[in-house]
């Protein structure tokens, strides 16, 4: 049975003080949830602390990126090894915002995986299409090109810890959501694609994750697809009234 995980990411978005006053509301919130992980991303300047809160909680820590060297000079780059000495457990590699404002590619996501893995960090792999491509009919195009350019040279141990989060580009933070039929049709290609890679069995654990303007109002629909297995939320994140509303309505 595949994992329901309902993540937040909170992008570039309050301080360490702001961020440790939402987790602790949070986290009453949904002290009672069981069916579903509760992961929230926190910008770096916040994880330690916001770890610190979340200790003895049913609420896990995502840092939003990484570098995925151990050490170096690398200036004003985070690395696996910080991560896991604050508790971290999740990250997020590979957001649309990555790739488009940072340059970031394949290539470089994939050794973040990679490094993520050997660092028992579980990396949650964004994919998902621009506005142009789905109107060109190139959707699938451009997922296939992510999801295999991410996961390359990934063992079948290695993918059992991989989450992935489809999220159309242009769906974040527009208020335009996928409808549930169209993101159920790519979570089932990416599911696919996962199976041709590795095996059913595989495919059949790994959870995929919608992410693009989830909000309480749509994501029971959302999450109750067959294969749309939680959320990478942005903004409704922010507010711990509406995030434990999306993590309640999960099933
Ligand atoms: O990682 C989260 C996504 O980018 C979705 O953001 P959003 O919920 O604000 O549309």
């Amino acid at each position: 049975m595949r994992k329901l995980i309902v993540a937040g990411n909170w992008k570039m978005n309050k301080t360490n003080t702001e961020a440790v006053k939402t987790v602790s509301e949070l986290k009453e919130l949904v002290k009672d949830v069981k069916n579903v992980e509760v992961v929230v991303g926190v910008p770096f300047t916040a994880l330690s602390d916001v770890a610190k809160e979340l200790k003895d909680s049913n609420v896990k820590v995502a840092a939003e990126n990484m570098h995925w060297e151990e050490k170096g000079a690398f200036t004003g780059e985070i690395s696996p090894l910080m991560l896991k000495d604050i508790n971290v457990e999740y990250v997020i590699l590979g957001h649309s915002e990555r790739r488009e404002y940072f340059g970031e590619t394949n290539e470089i996501v994939n050794k973040k995986v990679k490094s993520a893995l050997a660092h028992d960090l579980k990396p949650i792999l964004c994919v998902g299409e621009q506005l142009e491509d789905r109107e060109s009919g190139n959707t699938e195009k451009v997922v296939e090109d992510h999801v295999v350019g991410g996961l390359k040279d990934l063992t079948k141990e290695d993918m059992l810890n991989v989450v992935v989060a489809y999220e159309p580009v242009w769906a974040i933070g527009t208020g335009k959501t996928a409808t549930p039929a169209q993101a159920e049709e790519v979570h089932k290609f990416i599911r696919g694609l996962i199976a041709k890679l590795y095996d059913e069995e595989t495919a059949n654990e790994i959870t995929i994750q919608y992410g693009g303007s989830m909000k309480p109002a749509n994501a029971e629909e959302l999450i109750s697809q067959k294969n749309i297995d939680g959320g990478l939320v942005g903004g409704a994140s922010l507010i711990p009234e509406d995030f434990s509303k999306i993590v309640k309505s999960a099933k």
